[in-house]
């Protein structure tokens, strides 16, 4: 049910659980995420999204009591194995917060950081990079003249795009976000919600939100959790205009959550 008209997946979800020490926050989740396109997971607070995001570039590694089973397979390989090289996955797997989180420095070392940890670029072809982050993160315009100033002292809008232009610097193959607008003023959002139908053209993207209106907006394939079940997943039109579950239509309708 999960998986139709995606003949051709970038990463394909099998079987996944997940546990925070004995609490399953996910329960077997099967789903496919379509390549170049931008898949959107919804549903009330606490329904597992976030959690179901995080395992894709495998940030619960950071904590020894929580665990993912199943598989969750990129380029034939499951990234949940052990043998899984963590900054190889992370390099193919960019993430972006929800809060802006520049590094305190520079603008141009906030993108030139993340590239010397994977290539050794030489400062014609580093400055090309940063150049190249900085317009497909449509900022180029906004800071080419002060490049060397810090990127904390950008706008909430701008230090947003800096992050999405730092994620992007190492060419990843699938871009992570974690509810990018929910600290963003509207003008700044509607900014990023282009910019992110945009990059979907170099792309796969797969991004949390609590707002409905964002993922009908900016979404090709929506996927509705509740309490850590993926209850449908289909293409977002279709979630939106003519879901197959109640449970989703009362959610989408507001009735629910
Ligand atoms: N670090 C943690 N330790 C224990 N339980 C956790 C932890 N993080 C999340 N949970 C639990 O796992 C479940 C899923 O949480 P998750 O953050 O993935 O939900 P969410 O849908 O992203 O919620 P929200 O929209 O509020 O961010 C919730 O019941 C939550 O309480």
């Amino acid at each position: 049910m999960n998986t139709e008209n995606i003949t051709n997946p970038k990463v394909v979800v099998k079987d996944l659980n997940f546990f925070y020490g004995n609490y399953r926050a996910l329960k077997d989740i099967n789903l496919n995420i379509a390549e170049k396109m931008v898949t959107a997971f919804i549903g009330p607070s606490g329904c597992g999204k976030s959690t179901l995001l995080r395992t894709f570039n495998r940030m619960y590694q950071l904590y020894p009591k929580q665990k993912a089973t199943g598989q969750i397979i990129l380029d034939g390989a499951n990234i949940l194995d052990a043998k899984q090289d963590l900054n190889m996955l992370r390099a193919k797997i960019g993430m972006v917060f929800q809060k802006p989180t520049p590094f305190p420095m520079s603008i141009y070392d906030n993108i030139a950081f993340g590239v010397k940890l994977y290539e050794n670029l030489k400062k014609h072809d580093m400055d090309e990079r940063v150049e190249w982050a900085l317009k497909k993160a449509a900022l180029w315009t906004e800071v080419k003249d002060k490049l060397k100033q810090s990127g904390t002292g950008l706008s909430g809008g701008q230090q947003q795009r800096l992050c999405i232009a730092r994620a992007i610097a190492v060419k990843p193959q699938v871009l992570l976000l974690d509810e990018p607008t929910s600290a963003l003023d509207p003008i700044s959002t509607a900014h990023i919600e282009k910019l992110i139908d945009e990059l979907k053209e170099d792309f796969t993207i797969v991004i949390v939100t609590h707002n409905m209106q964002q993922a009908a907006r900016v979404s090709d394939y929506t996927a509705y959790m509740y309490l850590g079940d993926l209850i449908e997943f289909g293409d977002t039109s279709t979630v939106f205009t003519n879901p197959k579950r109640k449970e989703t239509e009362d959610y989408i309708t507001g009735r629910f959550g």
